[in-house]
């Protein structure tokens, strides 16, 4: 086995041709995802996560195109595959489960043989041990009474029932790579809880590497290992989760960390709002709503990623460059976390600790 990631997504750019011109949903993102280890891709609602997912294995809307960059899982570049080669991969090696699964699940067949079906897509197994499976699978996402409902089709389910049967199948045929988008959003927090520990358990008896959108800070302190923040279509900082809840360092990932909820503290919603896509402000992205904005923040090309704290914590913000003091930023998150909540800050030590040890009992 080779060192490299499982996943590695580089310069990926994502776009819409709308009726108003091109939408770049997806501009230069990159990450990677290693075997085993959890990524939690976080941002604003439509900073470009579900268009990120759905780039990886060539998801997008018919009017979206991949424009640019690679997607390599071991050792293919997914934006190169053939269609057919493609579907192999798709639903076997990388599975997905959408934000919106309404229509994932095939209202003519019972929720059974669709989960069986998802077992032998891509293994020679008998129906009996599909069906096997399949019940095993249905009682591992909380299914109460899996091996009575096997049976039943996707109407009789609730909502959060249907969602569970949709990461079933999802599970179905032991994926390498899993890629969640809020997966848990609509679930109550007990089945919350015992999904986020079946896929830890997966994680750890399969190497299962996942990426998972959630706009949840409690939960990205139970599963990720590593963070990817996104805004407007870019990456503004990556890093392992304990640097990214510790010491936050771009004004982005600061503020919101302060305005997703999860953390205990008051929420500040961050004021003013996301760019308009299709033409979107110079120089740094979040230059108009930055409280730290210089005026060399507000043209050229968005800043890239400068080391913030050693190779692992990278921050595409020019404090972080040779010729700035990356600490006026960074005390003002300790200021701002202080004065603003009730609560310890997030640049707080003491905060971080419970985090993520809360994090290690919950795993
Ligand atoms: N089919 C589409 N056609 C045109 N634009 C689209 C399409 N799908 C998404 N977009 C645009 O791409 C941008 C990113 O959307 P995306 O759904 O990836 O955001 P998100 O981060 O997943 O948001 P949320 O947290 O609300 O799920 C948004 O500006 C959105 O309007
Ligand atoms: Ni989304």
């Amino acid at each position: 086995m080779s060192d490299d990631p499982l996943l590695s997504v580089s310069n990926l750019r994502t776009e819409f041709s709308t009726p108003d011109g091109p939408l770049v949903a997806v501009d230069d993102v990159s990450f990677e995802v290693g075997r085993g280890e959890t990524v939690c891709l976080v941002g604003e609602s439509g900073s470009g996560k579900t268009v990120t997912c759905e780039s990886l294995t060539r998801l997008v809307p018919e009017s979206g195109e991949i424009a640019d960059g690679s997607v390599e899982f071991e050792g293919s570049d997914l934006t190169e595959l053939s269609p057919s080669a493609l579907r192999r991969i798709r639903g076997d090696r990388i599975a997905h489960v959408f934000q919106n699964p309404q229509n994932a699940l095939d209202p003519v067949y019972s929720v059974g043989e669709q989960v069986a079906e998802a077992v032998q897509y891509h293994r020679e197994i008998s129906d009996e041990a599909a069906r096997a499976r399949a019940r095993s699978l249905l009682d591992r996402v909380g299914i109460p009474n899996a091996a009575a409902r096997l049976d039943d089709y996707p109407h009789e389910f609730s909502g959060g029932m249907r969602q569970r049967v949709v990461i079933a199948i999802a599970l179905a045929s032991d994926p390498d790579l899993l890629v969640a988008d809020e997966p848990t959003t609509a679930l109550d927090v007990t089945i919350e809880t015992r999904i986020l520990r079946l896929l830890a358990e997966l994680q750890a008896e399969r190497d299962m590497g996942l990426l998972f959108v959630t706009h949840d800070l409690g939960v990205v302190a139970e599963i990720a290992d590593r963070v990817v923040v996104m805004y407007a279509g870019k990456v503004m900082e990556r890093g392992p989760v304990e640097n990214i809840f510790e010491r936050p360092a771009h004004p982005y990932t600061q503020a919101l960390l302060r305005c997703l909820p999860g953390r205990g503290g008051p929420l500040e919603p961050i004021g003013g709002s996301l760019p308009d896509l299709r033409d979107p402000p110079a120089g740094c992205r979040f230059h108009p709503r930055c409280p730290h904005a210089r005026a060399e923040c507000k043209s050229g090309e968005q800043p890239p990623l400068y080391d913030a704290r050693g190779r692992t914590q990278s921050a595409s913000c020019v404090f972080y460059d040779d010729d700035h003091d990356a600490s006026v930023v960074r005390e003002s998150a300790r200021e701002n976390g202080e004065t603003s909540n009730g609560t310890k800050s997030v640049a707080d030590g003491e905060t971080s600790d419970e985090a993520s040890d809360g994090r290690r009992e919950r795993r």
